[in-house]
């Protein structure tokens, strides 16, 4: 007898949320191309219909009918003739929204199958929108709207926990956060004789995370055999998050497919054939798991009559285990944020992206992501995706015969940068600045703003009379901090000015985007002025640490070319925002935050991902920090840190919105919520490290 061999197609999606058509559109390709592959069943992202991130949309009516809609095209269209569709959308079944998975096959709908466990941590927010489906095992009837009825012949479809029962295999969902939870489906599934597994997923990226998710999909069919498929976003669909793909199949615990993580073409197949036999082989040598699933309790199945394995005649071979890919954090900088930045771009209408380029570490990591982007753009354009190169074309305004040549050439079309310069920057930012611009090829402007500055002080001094001094000059803390402010704002003011205005000057159309800079330490600890360049439209690097930003500066002066980001990562990070006195040192930003960026990055965790208070933090620190500092020490560290946080979490409430890739990000507005105003004192929790660091008891070091 012949092995049961099948093709299965699984999808990496650039969708959009709202843009029923254009998700539409990229389902069916997705299908046509499942189809020339030999596959009868294919598996799409969660919610790819309307798109993962409609969010409080899911309320309106509107959504779950468009998606219907949708489902219509797809039968009318002859979509789903000899191909099982496993598409995502959300359904109102008997007065509650659920987040599904229906099944299409030859103008039918076999399955409504709803998700049954919701996403709720972190950027996550399903259970608002959606409600889980809590009856194990049963279905009830679905009464389908009238033009599905009319179209498919059908009044109702079964709708619930079940699994399709093809005449020579077994199929079954489990979709994204089902596969987190520790009583995760696939192993009832699996001990119910379900052979293959399809995940239709809406999971975002965040630096280091893939090896979970693989992690995850190895183990489940390590442990309870199976074939599992993988299926999620990929981009930028009108939100902080990048969902980054990596569509796959496993087979016994090895991957024989994995698609790309990060990309700029729309669709992308993924597909392997597999022997399911090799499914009953795999579990038939597990005693234990035989001994399971003979007292498992029975799946709910939904018979079909055809089949997904190919003939007895075919010549198809299984496909073999592959090595899997990872990216370096470095790589995941490099390419994660610069398809955001063209999803973004592109979808926004701008022109561009104008920068206030610093030459410091951070405006330069975030010009060599616009760069990494142009090259990615370029290099898909040249391998041949047409639909990417009229899309190029149009946001960069080529002429008509005007050849896509280098990514240099698309970046003056694409960012504007500028240098903004006072009495107080240094020649050596200035020419940094100069020299990075060149080699990623961004039309630079090289400006001074003190006219600007001046005419603000001027103005101070005739509207109150006193003229404010820096700290260098004999002035207050509070006159030295308000005249450094009064650069950094205006430099966000003409930022914006220069937005507007530069492509008319280029004689080009439209408006830039400006970038802003700020990363997610600097966030956390507040260190920014409100309302300068760190407000901004979007910043692709607010999410990322300060540490991890200077790896990827030493990473891309050979990976990207750019060789001046030697220089950047060389120097000391400083504002230039205080005069320099001959003989004293120039300002630095860990000297002015009376921390350093690496204690940050410690703080950040530990705060976010360790959930720790004050007190908490202290007792890990502590033995963290034993040989390094006294308890003394520690103490106020810890202090330091939760007084500055406390004093500008307000400046969260205002961050710009950035691409998020951090999982101690501070952002105030999806990810970390929190009060805005607080008593920057913790008398309570400061007075417990005191008695910790210092006890009553014992001698005082202090
Ligand atoms: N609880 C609260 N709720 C809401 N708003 C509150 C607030 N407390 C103060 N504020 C507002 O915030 C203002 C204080 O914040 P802000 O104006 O940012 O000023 P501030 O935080 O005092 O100073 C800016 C800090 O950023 C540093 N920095 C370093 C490097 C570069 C740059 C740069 O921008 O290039 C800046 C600079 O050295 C300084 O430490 C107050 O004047 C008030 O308007
Ligand atoms: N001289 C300048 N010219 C243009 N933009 C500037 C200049 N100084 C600061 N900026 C902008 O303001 C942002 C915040 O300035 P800040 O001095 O805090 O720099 P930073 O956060 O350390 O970043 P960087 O490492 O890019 O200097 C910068 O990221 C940059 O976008
Ligand atoms: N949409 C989901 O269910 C996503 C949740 C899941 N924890 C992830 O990050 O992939």
């Amino acid at each position: 007898m012949r092995h049961r061999l099948v093709t299965l197609a699984t999808c990496n999606l650039n969708q959009f949320a709202m843009d029923f058509q254009g998700n539409l559109r990229r389902v069916i390709l997705s299908i046509e191309e499942a189809k020339q592959r030999g596959a009868t069943y294919r598996v799409g992202p969660e919610l790819e219909l309307t798109g993962y991130g409609c969010e409080d949309h899911f309320f309106e009516q509107d959504t779950v009918e468009h998606s219907w809609e949708c489902v219509a095209e797809l039968l009318r269209g002859g979509h789903s003739q000899g191909l099982v569709v496993d598409v995502g959308l959300p359904v109102m079944h008997r007065g509650v929204r659920y987040n599904c998975r229906v099944y299409l096959l030859n103008g039918h709908i076999l399955l409504i199958r709803p998700k049954m466990a919701l996403a709720d941590d972190g950027n996550y927010r399903e259970s608002r929108y959606f409600t889980t489906w809590k009856r194990l095992r049963q279905v009830e009837a679905h009464g389908l709207p009238q033009e599905l009825q009319a179209l498919t012949n059908q009044r109702t479809c079964p709708f619930g926990d079940a699994v399709l029962c093809f005449r020579d295999a077994v199929l079954a969902a489990e979709t994204c956060e089902e596969l987190f939870t520790p009583d995760a489906p696939h192993i009832a599934l699996a001990l119910g004789g379900v052979e293959v597994i399809a995940n239709g997923s809406g999971s975002h990226h965040q630096l280091r995370k893939l090896h979970q998710r693989l992690d995850l999909i190895r183990g489940a069919t390590a442990k309870a055999g199976g074939v599992y498929m993988y299926a999620n976003q990929r981009g930028c669909d009108g939100n902080r998050l990048y969902y980054d793909g990596s569509a796959c199949i496993a087979v016994n615990g090895q991957v024989v497919a994995q698609g790309s993580q990060f990309g700029v073409s729309e669709v992308e197949v993924v597909s392997a054939t597999v022997d399911l036999d090799e499914v009953v082989s795999y579990r038939g040598a597990i005693s234990s798991l035989q001994e399971q699933a003979s007292r498992a309790p029975s799946v709910h199945n939904v018979d079909v009559d055809f089949s997904l394995c190919h003939g007895s005649t075919s010549v198809v071979l299984p496909s073999t285990p592959i090595e899997l890919v990872y990216h370096s954090p470095e790589q995941e900088i490099a390419y994660g944020p610069a398809c955001w930045l063209w999803d973004y771009l592109r979808r926004s209408g701008a022109a561009g992206f104008l920068l206030p380029l610093s030459g410091g570490a951070d405006s330069s990591s975030t010009a060599a992501i616009v760069g990494s982007m142009c090259q990615m753009l370029v290099k898909a354009v040249q391998a041949g995706d047409a639909e990417l190169e009229a899309e190029v074309r149009r946001v960069g305004q080529y002429a008509n015969a005007e050849p896509i040549a280098s990514a240099a050439e698309l970046a003056n079309k694409l960012l504007c940068t500028v240098y903004m310069g006072t009495v107080n920057s240094s020649m050596d930012t200035r020419q940094r600045a100069a020299r990075l611009a060149d080699q990623i090829g961004a039309y630079h402007l090289d400006t001074n703003m003190d006219s600007a500055v001046n005419a603000m002080a001027a103005l101070f001094r005739v509207i109150t009379g006193r003229q404010p001094r820096f700290k260098a000059e004999g002035g207050s803390l509070a006159e030295n901090l308000a005249l450094q402010n009064i650069q950094a704002r205006l430099r966000m003011v003409l930022a914006f000015f220069l937005a507007q205005l530069l492509p008319w000057v280029r004689a080009r159309s439209g408006f830039l985007l400006v970038l802003g800079s700020a990363n997610v330490d600097e966030g956390l600890r507040g260190y920014l002025t409100k309302y300068d360049c760190s407000s901004a439209d979007i910043n692709p690097i607010g999410g990322i640490s300060k540490a991890d930003l200077r790896r990827f500066l030493v990473w891309a002066v050979d990976e990207l070319g750019f060789d001046e980001l030697t220089e950047v990562h060389r120097a000391a990070p400083t504002a230039e925002l205080e005069p320099l006195l001959p003989g004293q040192p120039a300002q630095t930003d860990e000297q002015d935050m009376g921390m350093t960026y690496e204690e940050l990055g410690i703080y950040g965790r530990l705060r976010k991902m360790q959930r720790c208070g004050p007190v908490a933090m202290y007792r890990h620190l502590q033995l963290l920090w034993q040989h390094r500092y006294s308890p003394a020490q520690i103490a106020d560290k810890v202090k330091t840190f939760f007084r500055f946080y406390s004093i500008n979490r307000h400046k969260a409430t205002t961050l710009t919105p950035a691409y998020h890739a951090e999982s101690y990000s501070p952002d105030d507005h999806r990810f970390d919520h929190r009060q805005f105003l607080y008593n920057v004192r913790w008398p309570w929790q400061f007075a417990k490290i005191d008695e910790l660091s210092c006890p009553k008891d014992a001698p005082n070091v202090r």
